[in-house]
């Protein structure tokens, strides 16, 4: 029965939800503030049932596209990856304080130990094998150090990239698995080169001579893996110089390259160029279909802005590159079994191309535009030297908000796939998305049963209804890598807890800050259960579905329920989920 046609049975159910003190589902007045603006209009997105939001709440960005979250990705990142290198911490801070209060280190940061933390990354360095999944002790607070650690995260994104072959890396990288001489004798193959260099600078660029050489040798030997890429990350780690640490090029590497490539280069790859089409676009992303994949093209470290934002750095895109590939190792492999779930959507190579948009990208950009009204800049604006990292994904499916969900089954099998990923994160990786808004969960209809789950060495098999859900956009996130905490510093970006009084979305940014108190590199696993309580708000007051009463006021039980859990892992055991999920030993 339809929510609209009214279930009057009186039952346990409107008992409990009597008792509901914060349940707000009186179908208030919302706006989903993320909401793209249509450039001809003159207010701010609009709610849904109503009004308007006020200009004045807004932070607005001087271009076209107005949304109040959309420049976080220039603010704040203070991060393993960012502020190590003195450098850009410098030319960060000036982007930042220009509108900014001043930085502050968060609360509740353990003091640096700069000795410490060298052991320890010498160390971390030093060991072939990975460990399955962080553990506490591996924690670094790193921030503000002056020692550029960032090549030994890419070591260990890199290894673990190779290391899992079945998700296809960069053919390019691949090669560097097929190095038999190397492991042999590496002092034959030049590779004490590197650890003598002497510049970071220098010592990079004589690996990208190396990967080049690796690349023209032949067969295939993965017992060269592990040496292979401590050669690539050794050569700056070592050096006394990490100040001249070039990102670009270690961004190069995780994309399997020694030089940029072309648009037409990788995407001809996936499928005909001309046949592309886009198929969505964020803040900096534009997403384009190419065959049965997705390709998502960022720019970066251009002077110009994009949609009235300065360009991401090669830094950060390194740091969402490790991100991805960090959750990436959720699906499972021969060495990593204890937590595994397929709903972080994979990413199956990265690119880095130099140059203009292909002139069949252009085209399906205004055939989107024609149809969508892009918030975005023409890309034919882009400057010939423009440098892009292009993320090839998985096709998720459409986003939550444009997806018509059938029936409450649907809405069900939606909650316990992202409560179950997130569990599956939080255990492997003490991961919290903390931006689960409904435009980064896809949807799409596939035709299993049953979804298999591993969370801390159990299997769960979970009910789908035929419905998958994929999350996407880690920009936000927070996660331990097992060598490093990657996290976004939201303290510097007052203008997120802003948004409208009563829009779910604002409220859960809101929340997350009590939550957190403001310390956003700490472990805070509740943040995803907020995100899942906003879930169940935009489930019942969102969108449209087959329910009845009664399972309204099943949802709004469970959203009570979540109150008290501290983790999407304590969520999972919830009765909400109860014939949904099968448990059983491995
Ligand atoms: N893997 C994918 N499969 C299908 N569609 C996708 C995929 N990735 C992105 N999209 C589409 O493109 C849109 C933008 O993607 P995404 O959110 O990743 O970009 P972004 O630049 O990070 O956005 P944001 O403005 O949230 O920062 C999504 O809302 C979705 O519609």
């Amino acid at each position: 029965m339809s929510s609209r046609s009214g279930d009057k049975r009186v039952d346990l159910w409107s008992q409990i939800i009597a008792t509901e003190s914060d349940d707000q589902f009186q179908h208030q007045q919302t706006a989903v503030v993320y909401t793209r603006k249509n450039p001809q209009n003159e207010t701010l997105p609009t709610a849904k049932h109503g009004s308007s939001i006020p200009k004045n709440r807004v932070s607005l960005a001087p271009g076209k596209r107005v949304s109040w979250n959309r420049s976080l990705f220039i603010r704040g990142r203070t991060s393993i990856a960012v502020v190590a290198c003195d450098n850009y911490g410098r030319e960060k801070e000036k982007r930042i304080r220009k509108n900014k209060p001043p930085l502050a280190r968060a609360k509740g940061v353990p003091p640096q130990n700069y000795e410490k933390e060298r052991a320890y990354f010498q160390e971390v360095d030093a060991f072939e094998l990975l460990e399955e999944s962080p553990s506490p002790q591996n924690k670094t607070w790193v921030m503000g150090t002056k020692n550029c650690v960032i090549p030994s995260h890419v070591s260990t994104v890199l290894r673990k990239w190779l290391s899992n072959r079945s998700y296809g890396p960069p053919a390019s990288l691949s090669k560097i698995l097929e190095t038999p001489e190397l492991s042999k004798d590496p002092v034959h193959n030049g590779a004490l080169d590197f650890y003598s260099k002497n510049t970071c600078s220098s010592s990079l660029v004589g690996s990208t001579h190396r990967i080049e050489e690796i690349e023209t040798e032949g067969e295939k030997d993965s017992e060269d893996l592990g040496f292979a890429i401590r050669n690539l990350s050794l050569s700056s780690h070592d050096s006394g110089l990490d100040e001249q640490w070039d990102p670009l090029l270690d961004l190069l590497k995780v994309c399997g390259q020694s030089s940029s490539s072309t648009f037409s280069n990788v995407i001809s790859e996936y499928c005909d160029i001309q046949s592309i089409k886009k198929v969505g676009e964020g803040t900096y992303g534009e997403v384009f279909i190419a065959g049965s994949i997705v390709c998502k093209v960022v720019p970066f470290n251009g002077d110009k802005l994009v949609n009235g934002e300065i360009q991401k750095k090669a830094e950060e895109l390194l740091e969402e590159v490790m991100l991805s590939l960090t959750l990436n190792e959720l699906r499972g492999n021969d060495t990593h079994t204890h937590n595994v779930c397929p709903t972080f959507i994979q990413t199956l190579s990265l690119r880095v191309c130099d140059g203009a948009y292909d002139d069949a990208m252009i085209r399906a950009w205004e055939e989107w535009d024609k149809k969508h009204v892009s918030e975005n800049d023409h890309p034919i604006d882009f400057a010939e030297k423009q440098r892009f990292v292009v993320f090839v994904q998985e096709h998720g499916g459409q986003d939550l908000e444009s997806f018509v969900l059938l029936n409450f089954n649907e809405a069900r099998s939606l909650l316990v796939q992202v409560t179950v990923a997130l569990a599956v994160a939080e255990a492997a990786f003490e991961f919290e998305h903390r931006d689960l808004h409904w435009g980064n969960i896809l949807l799409s209809r596939k035709g299993s049963e049953t979804l298999q789950f591993i969370l801390d060495g159990k299997k769960m098999h979970v009910k789908t209804y035929k419905l998958v859900a994929s999350i996407i956009d880690f920009t936000l996130s927070r996660i331990n890598t097992g060598e490093s905490i990657l996290f976004l510093d939201l303290s510097l970006d007052p203008g997120l807890f802003e948004g409208p009084k009563g829009d779910k979305q604002s409220e859960t940014y809101r929340k997350m800050k009590q939550v957190t108190e403001d310390c956003w590199e700490g472990s805070f696993p509740k943040t995803n259960v907020l995100w899942l309580q906003y879930l169940v708000d935009i489930l019942l007051q969102k969108k449209d579905y087959d329910r009845t009463s009664k399972d309204e006021r099943e949802l709004r039980s469970f959203k009570k329920r979540l109150n008290g859990y501290e983790s999407a892992k304590e969520s999972v055991v919830d009765p909400f989920f109860s014939d949904l999920i099968v448990v059983s030993d491995i």
